[in-house]
């Protein structure tokens, strides 16, 4: 199938950090005010926001960076517009965008107000109408038109859903960790569906996140983990027995690993182009992608970082089908298989979301396959 083919299929997305999926055009403008006002050298930072090829520890460097560029509450409610609308322009039509909650004492941040810019974001999108499903409310009076955004694409109007999952970072604390559950809880019905753990993954212990991710899947929050992005048998399995709904990765897995995780059957975030640029996967010949997928394990296909990684969601089902649609490697499969839909359609019963929007989802995919 030809890329555009990709393009114009309805897909969704559940793994993506704000951050990391801002345009590099927006990066490099955002770094020119910086440098003209001497906050930063600007020529020092070009090269590093348009280099491709990079390892892990600077990835985590560039993020850093990123963080500089975005640190104002006005950047990061821009950012949140540009990302939700770069994601509907390639038909993602239901989005679960993550990002971790800042506090910066020095531009007047906390947590609650970074949040509340990443909302005016969401809002920013669709001038008709951003509500969000109250949780465990009485949905039927709700239109069914404030559960979406409508993003204007050119001619082409494009609905998507958009939910939030707050990220903890690894650098955190325990009481920033709470810290950031108890604002999930309080935003459940603005949007916000659960939390994440992500942060260089050499970097903190299990057990400082622990009490924070315990309490938020205590309190009925979905909880999703990177997982296994670097060898540490002891924090998988400690993860794996959170019984998280899903976990991000999964690339550093032994026998026994794989074992629990497939008797679990929790599903897999799997992230292709970030796997292979951060060297976490060997090669795309090697990526657990093909074993999960011949064993008909739950998975689905994110970017991870799609402006850190130049990459789309459309891309990465691009690359599945080519990289593991060849013969002549052992454990090639067939993404294709069960029609082209198939394999995003497959994700719909990952989502962090109730029967009534994956219902909703379903129908928006047969009448994209009907208008084929
Ligand atoms: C490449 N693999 C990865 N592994 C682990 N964490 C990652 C990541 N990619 C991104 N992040 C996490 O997301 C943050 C940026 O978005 P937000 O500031 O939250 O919007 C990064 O700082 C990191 O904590
Ligand atoms: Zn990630």
């Amino acid at each position: 199938m030809e890329m555009e083919g990709w393009v114009s299929m309805p897909k969704v997305e559940l793994h993506a950090h704000l951050n990391g999926s801002v345009r590099d055009s927006t990066l490099l403008e955002l770094a020119r005010v910086l440098g003209e006002k001497g906050v930063i050298v600007f020529s020092d930072v070009e090269h590093v926001i348009l280099k491709n090829e990079r390892s892990l520890t600077e990835v985590f460097r560039l993020f850093d960076l990123i963080h500089i560029l975005t640190t104002d509450h006005k950047i990061i409610t821009r950012i949140t517009k540009e990302v939700i609308e770069d994601f509907a322009s390639e038909n993602v039509v239901y989005l679960e965008l993550r990002t971790t909650p800042k506090k910066n004492d020095s531009i007047g941040m906390s947590k609650r107000s970074y949040l509340e810019a990443v909302l005016e974001g969401i809002k920013a999108v669709n001038t008709v109408n951003v509500a969000f499903r109250p949780h465990n409310a009485d949905v039927s009076n709700v239109k069914r038109s404030s559960l979406i955004n409508d993003t204007c694409n050119g001619s082409t109007r494009k609905k998507i859903y958009v939910r939030l999952l707050l990220s903890i970072d690894r650098r955190e604390t325990t009481e920033a960790a709470m810290e950031t559950v108890k604002l999930a809880l309080e935003m459940r019905d603005l949007g916000v569906v659960g939390i994440d753990l992500s942060g260089n993954p050499i970097v903190g212990e299990w057990m400082t996140f622990f009490p924070a991710l315990k309490f938020a899947r205590e309190q009925g929050l979905y909880i999703t983990l990177h997982c296994g992005e670097v060898p540490n048998p002891k924090e998988i399995r400690a993860m794996l027995d959170l019984l998280p709904q899903r976990i991000g990765h999964a690339c550093c897995f032994e026998e026994e690993e794989w074992k629990r995780l497939k008797s679990l059957n929790i599903p897999v975030e799997i992230c292709l182009t970030s796997n292979i640029r951060t060297n976490s996967v060997r090669s795309i010949e090697v990526h657990h992608f093909a074993d999960l997928y011949n064993s008909k394990h739950p998975l689905v296909i994110c970017t991870d970082d799609s402006g850190v990684f130049s990459t789309s969601v459309s891309k990465e089902y691009n690359l599945a089908a080519s990289a593991f649609g060849r013969s002549d490697f052992i454990g090639a499969c067939n993404v294709l298989e069960g029609g082209k839909f198939q394999l995003a359609r497959n994700a719909i019963e990952y989502i962090f979301a109730d029967d009534e929007v994956k219902r909703e989802l379903k129908e928006i995919f047969n009448s994209a396959e009907l208008d084929q």
